[in-house]
């Protein structure tokens, strides 16, 4: 199974799935923990030309075309053959982040956004995606507190720009009901992972 975590900054994504992923380790679960953008050499050096605080100049065109390589890329060298050898991919974002981020908050349009990203992923969609739902200031205030996380390009956008990103997620769960879970990522950190646990494994006992 491809499971996805997806939200706006600071929601507790990356957080969330270090724990589930140790936990359904614990239980014998083969798991790669992988994200985007990012997860592989090649992607990983993409990222760091897309998050570079430095390149201001980057056309909104090119930055989401930067992520759709990155995803192709960290696609077709990690995540098929994770699955093709029976893991379960817990991926920290994916193809919903580009809907939001690209076509939604930098008004490239979520379609325009989708068709490019159907010529790097091909079909390959999540199983299932959990998002994460945060109030952009909540989320940002927490990255804010956290010392240790270097801050990125995308996280100097202003905050109209993150509720932007936000009503675009809300966007895709409203019209993809049946893939994505959502979940209410104001709670305490307990609180999420136990919920986000509870889905993943009412899901793969189905
Ligand atoms: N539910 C929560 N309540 C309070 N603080 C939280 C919660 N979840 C995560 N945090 C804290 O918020 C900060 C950001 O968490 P994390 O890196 O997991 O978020 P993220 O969604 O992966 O963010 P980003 O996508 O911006 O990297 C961390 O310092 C983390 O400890
Ligand atoms: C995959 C993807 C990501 N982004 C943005 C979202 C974040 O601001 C950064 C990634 O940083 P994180 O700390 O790993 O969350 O990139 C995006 O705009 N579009 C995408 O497709």
């Amino acid at each position: 199974m491809f499971i996805t975590f997806e939200g706006p900054e600071g929601a507790g994504k990356t957080t969330v799935l270090q724990q589930v992923a140790n936990r359904l380790r614990e239980e014998g679960i083969k798991i790669v923990v992988t994200r985007e953008p990012g997860g592989i050499h090649i992607s990983e050096q993409i990222r760091g030309i897309i998050l570079d605080q430095q390149n201001t100049m980057m056309d909104a065109r090119t930055e989401a075309l930067l992520y759709a390589a990155a995803r192709r890329q960290h696609l077709v060298e990690k995540v098929i053959p994770a699955l093709e050898t029976g893991h379960l991919v817990l991926c920290d974002r994916f193809v919903d982040s580009s809907l939001a981020y690209q076509g939604h908050a930098r008004g490239l349009g979520m379609e325009e956004i989708y068709q490019i990203n159907k010529f790097a992923i091909e079909s390959c969609m999540p199983d299932m995606t959990i998002y994460f739902d945060i109030h952009p200031e909540v989320g940002l205030a927490r990255i804010r507190a956290n010392e240790n996380r270097e801050v990125n390009r995308l996280d100097l956008e202003n905050i109209h720009f993150h509720e932007k990103v936000r009503a675009g997620y809300l966007k895709i769960a409203a019209a993809e009901k049946e893939r994505i879970q959502m979940i209410d990522a104001s709670q305490s950190i307990e609180d999420v992972y136990q919920r986000v646990l509870h889905i993943i494994e009412a899901r793969m006992n189905r």
